[in-house]
């Protein structure tokens, strides 16, 4: 059969009328059926569009010229919000990313699992969704004149964008912090990291504060084994900033797109840095995962809490449960739980949150989920509750098929990714799960990111009624 043609040619500019979203946050619109993605235009607008890209089914559009606006198109506070790629959603209404968010989740249940029954609640929105991050972990480069600059990448690019002010979905602690420390090291000579010679010192500069303690950690990472100058930058990093309580030199020495090494050691302060969720007291080291929204961090474990609907009998697994957040809010109200993570040093500050919050009934244990979850219900575990928190790639099957083996009576699945999401309850279903209901919660303002728990139950088989 002929190969049709697409309607539209590379460069060729046409008008457009918007009627969709994508996952990513583009619009769609159509010419003669055939879909245009188009970054920045919203459901009922039209504008002039230049084609850029074109696939067989489908292709991509820059917006030129908008010819009819959408009510829910706001002006972005961020000065570079076009050039960089971190954000996606600051033209839109913070109402439409809502809502853009809560029909992801659905349509994704529906289309990709077939799960049109299972109630999806109305997204639980930030009350404030600006300056809300916790981490950063800024690249640096260097000016003509020699001096250090920071910024993010622009979108699809290793090149850093000038002029980028500030991040307004940083804690505006951590915008002053790379501020500091680029200036600093600036001053003190040393150099940016050269991608394309492989030259150079600075890469990246981390900085993660504590939202309840103003506990702050930096992490300089470089690609030489040394920091030269380290010692004076430490003393007038602390000279200007006493709030520091950690300072840790990170090395990659590897031409990779990786941001972090493999070696790190803390040249001041602590390994780690403490914070707390509501009254449990946590330390997070330099490479473990730590939910970046602290409000809605909360309001994600609350929901988490009340679905395991934990009884003072129950045993817990928690899978992927990196400095064991959510296990300890478990432990205080099961009977013991068992935590399970890949990243060594996040297990240890595990176990250090446990003594810290006078835990006995938690333990932790290093490994890959999908390797470690099969021997455990080879050697007769078998918990009440499961908890699963991956990360986007969503759960092995392996892990899976051993969650399905232990058997629980419930299943709390919480996920960064509605299509991995959807994809692993398919599997839990034909295991003889239901999904029961999905709360979305927003933990990631102005981005297209999105965050989901889930709450299943064990099938009641026919022969049992
Ligand atoms: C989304 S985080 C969730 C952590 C924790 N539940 C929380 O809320 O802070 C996912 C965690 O899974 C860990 N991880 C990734 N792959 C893993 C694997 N194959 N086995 C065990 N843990 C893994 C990551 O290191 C990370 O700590």
């Amino acid at each position: 059969m002929a190969k049709q043609a697409a309607p539209v040619k590379k460069n060729q500019t046409i008008t457009l009328q918007f009627e969709d979203l994508t996952h990513e946050g583009n619009g769609v619109g159509k010419i003669s059926g055939y879909p245009l993605f188009v970054p920045y235009a919203l459901p009922g607008e039209e504008g002039d569009v230049k084609v850029v890209k074109v696939n067989k089914n489908f292709g991509f559009g820059k917006l030129l010229k908008l010819t009819a606006s959408s009510p829910e198109r706001v002006e972005p506070p961020c000065n570079v919000f076009y050039q960089c790629g971190g954000c996606q959603l600051q033209h839109m209404s913070y109402n439409k990313q809502l809502d853009m968010k809560q029909e992801q989740v659905k349509n994704t249940l529906r289309k990709v699992a077939h799960l049109d029954h299972v109630p999806v609640h109305s997204i639980i929105r930030m009350d404030d969704p600006w300056r809300y991050r916790n981490k950063v972990q800024m690249p640096v480069g260097e000016t003509d004149d020699g001096e250090l600059k920071t910024g993010f990448y622009q979108k699809r690019s290793h090149r850093i964008i000038d002029g980028m002010e500030t991040c307004v979905i940083q804690d505006e602690v951590n915008d002053r912090m790379v501020e500091g420390v680029r200036r600093i090291a600036s001053r003190l000579g040393i150099s940016a990291y050269d991608e394309a010679q492989d030259t150079g010192v600075l890469r990246h500069i981390v900085v993660r504060t504590a939202a309840k303690t103003n506990d702050t950690m930096i992490v300089l990472i470089t690609r030489t084994p040394d920091l030269p100058n380290g010692d004076e930058l430490v003393d007038e990093l602390l000279k200007t900033y006493p709030h520091i309580t950690s300072i840790v030199h990170n090395i990659n020495d590897q031409e990779t797109n990786a941001i972090w090494g493999k070696k790190s050691q803390t040249i001041w302060g602590d390994d780690y840095i403490q914070d707390q969720i509501g009254d449990l007291t946590f330390a997070i080291s330099a490479r473990s995962f730590y939910q970046v929204n602290p409000p809605q961090t909360t309001k994600l474990y609350d929901k988490a809490l009340e679905y395991a609907n934990l009884g003072a009998n129950d045993t817990v697994v928690d899978a992927y449960c990196g400095i064991g957040t959510l296990s300890l809010f478990m432990a205080k109200e099961a009977k013991q739980v068992y935590g399970v993570e890949v990243v060594p040093d996040a297990v240890d500050d595990a176990k250090k949150n446990a003594r810290l919050n006078q835990m006995t009934n938690a333990s932790f244990y290093t490994g890959e989920a999908e390797k470690v979850m099969p021997w455990w219900t080879a050697q007769g575990m078998r918990p009440n509750v499961i908890v699963v928190d991956p990360p986007r790639k969503g759960c092995d099957e392996a892990l899976l098929q051993a969650m399905i083996g232990m058997a629980p009576d419930r299943i709390v699945y919480v996920s960064c990714n509605p299509s991995t999401l959807a994809r692993d309850l398919g599997i839990l279903e034909d295991g003889g799960y239901a999904a029961k209901e999905v709360q979305p919660v927003d933990m990631f303002p102005q981005t297209h990111h999105v965050e989901a728990v889930c709450r299943l139950e064990k099938k009641v088989s026919d022969a049992s009624v």
